[in-house]
């Protein structure tokens, strides 16, 4: 997979979302890699998470800053084992404001949330849209370890038109503006992919929110 025959290139998939291939060098990429450990360690670490219709993601996850369950943010794991949600640590916020400014401009608000989803090679994620947050500040998305199709779609509908974009392990993803709203998820993950120095089995992705919510 590390061989290319031609350089994948800064694509803009839609007005406001861009996909920068290699934004993390081997080195940050082992650096989050090992943060995304120490989180995903209890209490409030990785848990599988039950939807409310009595389904669960395939994807396991853990946050930070606030405590994303289906559908709102809490300041606990109210849906597992009732731990404080870590704290967002500010060096991640300056990560997100740098792949803001890296992609779309001047950040105007500073990143609170994170929310990793660590995905096996059987996992993945619907067509959904990231709305339960206060903000329209632009979601800032990281990969790590295995290649998966991420689609990107439209704002209307969970159908097509979409745009079907591989994330490999350290690609950036940010989408903003008037693709804040747009629909999107992971319908596969590529076993086996992974940059094999960085010693993940596995697929974890990081995204980077910002609450708008008040009183931290
Ligand atoms: O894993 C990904 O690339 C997407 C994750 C995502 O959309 C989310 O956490 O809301
Ligand atoms: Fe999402």
């Amino acid at each position: 997979m590390d061989a290319e025959l031609f350089r994948r290139s800064r694509t803009e998939i839609a007005p406001g979302a861009v996909h920068v291939p290699d934004w993390l060098d081997a080195d940050q990429q082992r650096r989050l890699l090992e943060a995304c450990r120490d989180w995903a360690r209890p209490p409030a670490g990785l848990r599988t998470v039950r939807t409310p219709g009595g389904g669960t993601m395939t994807s396991r996850q853990v946050c930070l800053g606030w405590h994303w369950y289906p559908y709102g943010y809490a300041h606990t794991v109210v849906d597992g084992d009732g731990a404080p949600v870590k704290p967002f640590p500010e060096w991640l916020g300056e990560l997100g404001g740098r792949a803001v400014r890296d992609t779309l401009g001047e950040p105007e608000a500073v990143y609170d949330i994170a929310l990793i989803n660590f995905y096996d090679a059987d996992a993945r994620m619907g067509m959904h849209r990231d709305s339960d947050e206060k903000s329209d500040a632009p979601v800032v998305s990281l990969s790590l370890g295995d290649t998966c199709v991420f689609r990107f779609g439209n704002t209307e509908s969970r159908t097509r038109p979409y745009t079907d974009v591989e994330l490999r392990s350290g690609d950036l993803f940010v989408f903003g503006g008037a693709s804040r709203p747009a629909y999107h998820g992971v319908p596969r993950v590529h076993a086996g992919t992974a940059p094999s120095a960085l010693g993940l089995t596995g697929r974890l992705n990081i995204t980077l929110r910002v609450s708008g919510f008040e009183g931290g």
